[in-house]
């Protein structure tokens, strides 16, 4: 495939000239929960990539990338296909790692200063940043952790670990082997992992220094130094005595693998890559399924959330617990690589980002009754429920709009209404009569 896009890197820039500079919107699927934030983070393109960057955050809308892929086409005449993926905050290649710790992991610092246990997780391809990223952003919580502008005194503790597969290390203590087991309340502990007291921004980045050092990596087509295990970095910060104490953690995740690169190296590196997906697959399920009850999508009760699944997922298991009583806040970070050569991956991860995004429907549950939703209300739903394909009201008069929603028969309409979270069957009369009394003023 990198030979056919090396062969048409001319006709790919010709082809992405003419494209039109305004792309349709794409609807705005609301806000994301009070706890849980997807962002995405596009890589620039360095001088050893080779190829011309394909994926493009949006100026119009700002959480959404388009992705522009180059196709062989069965006729012989390569042509452009096009994807747009849209995430909670997106980051581009101008963006620092400074705006990064300011955008999303400030507000996770200060919570887990304030007792609560805050997450966050850089996940990609290899090669698109991760560990770039985690490790400006370590350095600049140990700044703020211990320049003295935080209120309060409290203690700070680090625990740095490796997981690979099954198996866990510690990475303060040259890599020596640790166990995870759980206790009789069912968290699981590091047995044998060092945790340190650290006083300054010194000691702190000292001990973030000596744990990249025992990392595990190893070479793949993109990363000559790439990381095949998971590094979490646990920052306890003890309060007084009355207070519980914050858990901060800062997760640099296994770069998720090509499979050209797994077929180059063999069965191990397979079973390495096959550990890998699982520990992620898992991982989704839970941040998911978590964020899910915290934003009351699950009106049956808890869904089940595979913590077993992976050593990963059982060691975070109280932070992504929803039936835990200490408060979670957590943070995904997708990295991309923006290279053409690397449309798929960058792909999978957008939608690995999408899927975890779980949209905050608490409000369309406290005030249910459509006859008292603001009009912007009624069309994002009106946007996201009147026909299949969607229709947008930026495409079709809302006059139209309104229209062919009330022109529907009842049962249709009903049915349109009990897909729609936060809308009951019951008040589907009066969000007819609303959309109609919206329509005929506009
Ligand atoms: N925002 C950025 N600006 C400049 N260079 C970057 C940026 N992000 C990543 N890089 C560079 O890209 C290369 C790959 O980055 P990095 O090792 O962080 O990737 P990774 O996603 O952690 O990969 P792996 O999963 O294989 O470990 C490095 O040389 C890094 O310096």
């Amino acid at each position: 495939m990198e030979q056919f896009y090396l062969k048409n890197v001319d006709k790919y820039h010709s082809l992405l000239a003419k494209l039109e500079s305004t792309p349709k919107p794409r609807v705005s699927d609301g806000q994301h929960g009070p706890n849980m934030v997807v962002a995405a983070r596009v890589r620039p393109v360095l001088q050893g990539d080779g190829f011309p960057t394909a994926v493009f955050p949006r100026s119009s809308q700002k959480n959404v990338a388009d992705i522009h892929d180059l196709y062989n086409h069965p006729s012989g005449i390569p042509c452009l296909k096009s994807f747009n993926y849209q995430v909670d905050r997106l980051f581009g290649s101008e963006s620092t790692t400074e705006e990064i710790y300011e955008d999303l992991a400030a507000d996770l610092v200060q919570f887990a200063w304030d007792g609560g246990i805050a997450t966050l997780f850089a996940y990609g391809q290899t090669g698109s940043g991760k560990t770039f990223t985690i490790s400006r952003l370590e350095e600049l919580v140990a700044e703020t952790l211990m320049n003295g502008s935080m209120k309060g005194e409290r203690e700070i503790h680090m625990t740095m670990i490796d997981l690979a597969g099954n198996s866990a290390f510690d990475l303060l203590t040259e890599r020596a082997p640790i166990s995870l087991l759980e206790d009789s309340s069912g968290v699981t502990r590091m047995l044998g992992a060092a945790e340190i007291q650290v006083h300054n921004t010194t000691e702190m980045m000292d001990l973030i220094e000596r744990a990249a050092s025992f990392r595990r990596t190893a070479s793949t087509l993109k990363n000559n130094a790439s990381s095949r295990s998971h590094a979490i970095c646990r920052i306890r910060i003890h309060s007084p005595p009355t207070a519980t104490d914050g858990t901060l953690y800062l997760i640099d995740l296994a770069g998720s693998e090509d499979a050209r690169d797994t077929a180059l190296h063999g069965a191990d590196r397979m079973r390495e890559t096959r550990d890998i997906n699982i520990s992620l697959s898992a991982l989704k399920d839970c941040i998911r399924g978590k964020a899910l009850v915290d934003s009351r999508h699950s009106g049956q009760g808890i869904p089940h959330i595979p913590f077993r699944r992976s050593a990963l997922t059982r060691v975070l298991k109280h932070a992504l617990d929803p039936e835990g009583t200490q408060p979670c806040k957590t943070a995904v970070l997708a990295c991309v690589n923006p290279s053409l050569a690397d449309v798929a991956p960058s792909k999978n991860t957008l939608r690995f980002a999408e899927m975890l995004r779980v949209l905050d429907t608490r409000h369309e549950l406290q005030d249910s009754s459509p006859m008292n939703w603001p009009n912007h209300r009624v069309r994002l739903w009106i946007a996201r429920n009147s026909a299949k394909p969607r229709i947008m009201p930026e495409v079709l008069a809302p006059r139209e709009t309104g229209a062919q929603l009330f022109n529907l028969s009842d049962t249709e309409f009903n049915y349109r209404c009990r897909k729609c979270p936060g809308v009951r069957a019951e008040h589907a009369k009066a969000l007819r009569l609303k959309f109609w009394q919206l329509f005929v003023e506009s």
